[in-house]
């Protein structure tokens, strides 16, 4: 396997449509990187996620905003549900349907769950960071956790209130950000990346 290439430059594009997420990965890699963009300050079209993993979809979002000439990241992630056969997974997103209702999606995952023992869930975070001539750097990470409910706390986004992390009390939407940001996929993805990229 040949070395990874490292991140240059000052400026990179956070590859995202979503605030909460835009958030989280400024608050990451804040110490590594000068200046933060994203495809929805710079009016980037978002690309159809057509991918049938985490990976792929997380690298043709990092490689769709890179071809604009900057270095680019890109997180694809979601809630896999090993009792629903791994819904919602990539589909995470698009279970909560274009108003991004995620009351009605956390529904969903519930009312498909009604009867069943298992309530074990984890949530898995996949990140591109991509070159302009199309190179890629990319790594998985995760949290297991059970769902509860009904939801609870007002932190976080998506899926957050129904998530109990192994081993806590509280679930994501409930826990102080910095706290989540300890421990989640988005996290453990994160380590892998700087280690490999950032340091
Ligand atoms: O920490 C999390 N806490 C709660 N829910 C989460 C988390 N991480 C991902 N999720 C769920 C909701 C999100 O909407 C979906 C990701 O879907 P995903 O396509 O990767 O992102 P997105 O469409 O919201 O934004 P974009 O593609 O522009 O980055 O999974
Ligand atoms: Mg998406």
């Amino acid at each position: 396997m040949s070395a990874p290439r490292r991140f240059t430059g000052d400026t990179l594009v956070i590859a995202s449509h979503n605030k909460g997420k835009v958030r989280e990965i400024a608050e990451l890699l804040g110490p590594y990187v000068a200046t933060f963009t994203s495809a929805g300050e710079l009016g980037l079209p978002e690309p159809e996620e057509t991918g049938t993993s985490f990976i792929a979809n997380a690298e043709l979002k990092a490689r769709a905003a890179a071809a604009a000439g900057h270095m680019a990241l890109a997180d694809d992630s979601g809630l896999v549900v090993p009792a629903l056969n791994g819904d919602p997974g990539i589909y995470s997103a698009r279970w909560a349907g274009p108003a991004k209702d995620f009351a009605m999606a956390m529904q969903k995952v519930e009312d498909g769950l009604v009867g069943k023992a298992d309530r074990s869930a984890y949530f898995v975070c996949a990140l591109s960071l991509a070159w302009p001539d199309g190179h890629v750097e990319t790594v998985e990470g995760r949290c297991t956790g059970t769902l509860v409910w009904p939801p609870r706390g007002p932190h976080g986004f998506g899926y957050d209130p129904m998530f109990l992390p192994d081993g806590h009390g509280l679930t994501f939407g409930e826990m102080d950000p910095v706290k989540k940001h300890e421990m989640s996929h988005r996290a453990d993805a994160f380590r892998q990346l700087v280690e490999r990229c950032f340091r």
